[in-house]
C-alpha cells in the first residue's frame, strides 16, 4: 500500500488523535448532570472521574516517551488510540460508576501516548527550523479539541445522550487508527532523505525499525541511558520548572479558577466571565503558532520566550492588581487576549528540550518535561483553593490569583538559565 509522504498530512493525522485526546480531557463538565442522574454520582465522584484522566495522563508521560523512543510513534499511537476506542465504548456502555472510572482511566492512558508521539513525528518529519511553528500548531489543534468538548458536545449529548455521544467519539477514534495503520510510517520515505536531513533519519531508523534480536536485547540499556541523559540535563529541568509554573497557571486559570476570579474581582455575572475566558483562549490559539513562527524566523527560543514571559508578568499584574484598582473594564479584553497569547509561549520549552537532547531520546525528553504542567496544575489549584478556604470574596480570589503572577515571575527568572539549542543542532545537521 502506498504510504503518505506529505509531512503535513502525517502531522494532521497525529493531530487528529491529539485533538480526540484533548476532547476527552475537557468533556466531563458538559455531561456531569446526566451522569449524576443516571449513575447517582456525587460531585466528588464527578471530580474523581475527571481527574482519573489527568492522573493517568501525567504519570504515564515518561513511560510513553520511553515506548515512543523504543517502538516508534506509529505503534505507540496505534496502541494508545485503541485504548481510547475501547475506553469510549466501555464508557458508553457502563452500567456502574466503577466501570465508568476504569473506562476513563483507559481513555487517559490512551490519550497520554499522543503528545510524546506527535513530538517524535515532528522531529522525524520536519526540519529543526520548522519545529517551533509546528509545535505551536500542535497546541492549537489540541485546544480546538478542548473547545469542541464545550458547546458542540453539549448539543451532541442533548441529541444522543452521554452514552450516544461516547459511541460517536469511539467511531471518530477509528479514523486516525485506520489511517495510521494503513498509510503512515514513522519516517519519511527514503527518497526524501536528502531533502530532510539524511543523517538524522538514519539514526532514527535504528530506534524505530523492526530491530534484530541483538538490538532488542540492548533496549533496557538504551532506556536507562536515555533516562540518564534527560534527567541529568540541567536545562531539561529549567524547561520543566517554566512549564510547571506557567502552564500550571494557564491550566488552573482556564480550566478552573478563571471564571470565578473574573466574576468576583470584576463584579460581573458568571456567564459574562465565562465569555471573557474565551477571549483568553482566543489569545492562546493565535499566540501559539505566532510565537512558534517568530521563534523559527529568528532562530531563537530563549529570547523569544523571555520577551513573552515578561509580557505575561505584565498581563497578570494588570489583570490582578492594576485594572481592579482602577476599574478599567474596557482594558480587560485586550489584557486577557495578550495574557492568553503569551501564556502558551512555554511550548518553546518543549522545542528547546528536543534541541538539547539527542534525537533518539526525543520521546523520553518530551515525556519528562510534559509531566511538569500536570503537577503544576494540581499544586496551583490546591494552593488557590487554600486562599478560598474560609470565604469566597474579591479579596480572596485576588490573593489566590497572585499565585499566577508569582509563577510567571519565577518562570521568567528561570528562563535566564535556559540554554539556546537551535544553532548547535542546525550546525551539526548541515
Ligand atoms: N497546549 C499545551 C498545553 C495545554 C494544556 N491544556 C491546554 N493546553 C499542550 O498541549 N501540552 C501537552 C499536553 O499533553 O497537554
Amino acid at each position: 500500500m502506498k504510504k503518505i509522504s506529505s509531512k503535513y498530512v502525517v502531522w494532521l493525522v497525529f493531530g487528529l488523535a491529539f485533538m480526540i485526546g484533548f476532547f476527552h480531557r475537557y468533556s466531563i463538565g458538559i455531561i456531569a448532570d446526566p451522569l449524576r442522574e443516571d449513575l447517582l454520582l456525587s460531585t466528588a465522584g464527578i471530580s474523581l472521574l475527571s481527574s482519573m484522566y489527568f492522573y493517568t495522563y501525567g504519570f504515564l508521560q515518561i513511560p510513553c516517551g520511553i515506548m515512543v523512543d523504543a517502538q516508534g510513534p506509529r505503534r505507540v499511537v496505534l496502541m494508545g488510540m485503541s485504548a481510547v476506542f475501547i475506553g469510549s465504548i466501555f464508557f458508553a456502555l457502563s452500567p456502574t460508576p466503577i466501570l465508568l472510572y476504569i473506562a476513563r482511566a483507559l481513555i487517559g492512558f490512551g490519550a497520554a501516548t499522543v503528545f510524546t508521539s506527535i513530538f517524535k513525528i515532528q522531529a522525524l518529519w520536519f526540519k529543526p527550523t520548522e519545529f517551533a511553528t509546528i509545535a505551536g500548531m500542535t497546541a492549537v489543534i489540541g485546544n480546538v479539541g478542548g473547545m469542541l468538548a464545550t458547546a458542540p458536545f453539549y448539543h451532541l449529548t442533548n441529541a444522543l445522550g452521554w452514552r450516544g455521544g461516547h459511541l460517536i467519539l469511539a467511531i471518530i477514534t477509528l479514523m486516525p487508527i485506520l489511517i495510521i495503520y494503513g498509510w503512515i510510517t514513522d519516517r519519511p520515505p527514503a527518497k526524501n532523505d536528502a531533502e530532510e536531513g539524511k543523517e538524522e533519519y538514519k539514526k532514527l531508523e535504528k530506534s524505530t525499525e523492526k530491530q534484530p534480536q541483538k538490538q532488542l536485547q540492548k533496549q533496557p540499556q538504551k532506556i536507562t541511558e536515555g533516562l540518564k541523559v534527560v534527567v541529568s540535563n540541567p536545562y531539561a529541568w529549567v524547561n520543566a520548572v517554566i512549564l510547571f509554573m506557567v502552564f500550571g497557571s494557564y491550566m488552573s486559570f482556564s480550566g478552573l479558577w478563571g471564571p470565578h476570579f473574573l466574576r468576583y474581582v470584576y463584579e460581573i455575572p458568571l456567564e459574562q466571565a465565562a465569555n471573557l475566558i474565551m477571549i483568553y483562549m482566543a489569545g492562546v490559539l493565535i499566540g501559539s503558532p505566532a510565537i512558534g513562527m517568530i521563534s523559527d524566523r529568528l532562530q531563537k527560543r530563549k529570547r523569544v520566550l523571555q520577551t513573552a514571559l515578561l509580557l505575561l508578568v505584565a498581563g497578570w499584574a494588570m489583570m490582578i492588581l492594576i485594572l481592579p484598582a482602577f476599574q478599567k473594564m474596557w482594558l480587560l479584553i485586550p489584557v486577557l487576549f495578550i495574557t492568553g497569547s503569551v501564556s502558551i509561549s512555554p511550548m518553546l520549552c518543549f522545542t528547546n528540550t528536543k534541541e538539547l537532547i539527542p534525537q533518539e531520546y526525543t520521546g523520553i525528553a518530551t515525556g519528562f518535561v510534559n509531566m511538569a504542567p500536570f503537577f503544576g496544575t494540581s499544586v496551583i489549584n490546591s494552593l488557590f483553593a487554600w486562599f478560598l478556604r474560609t470565604e469566597e470574596t474579591a479579596a480572596t480570589y485576588q490573593a489566590g490569583a497572585l499565585l499566577f503572577l508569582l509563577a510567571a515571575i519565577i518562570g521568567f527568572t528561570a528562563s535566564f538559565l535556559m540554554k539556546e539549542g537551535l544553532e548547535t543542532k542546525a550546525n551539526k545537521m548541515h
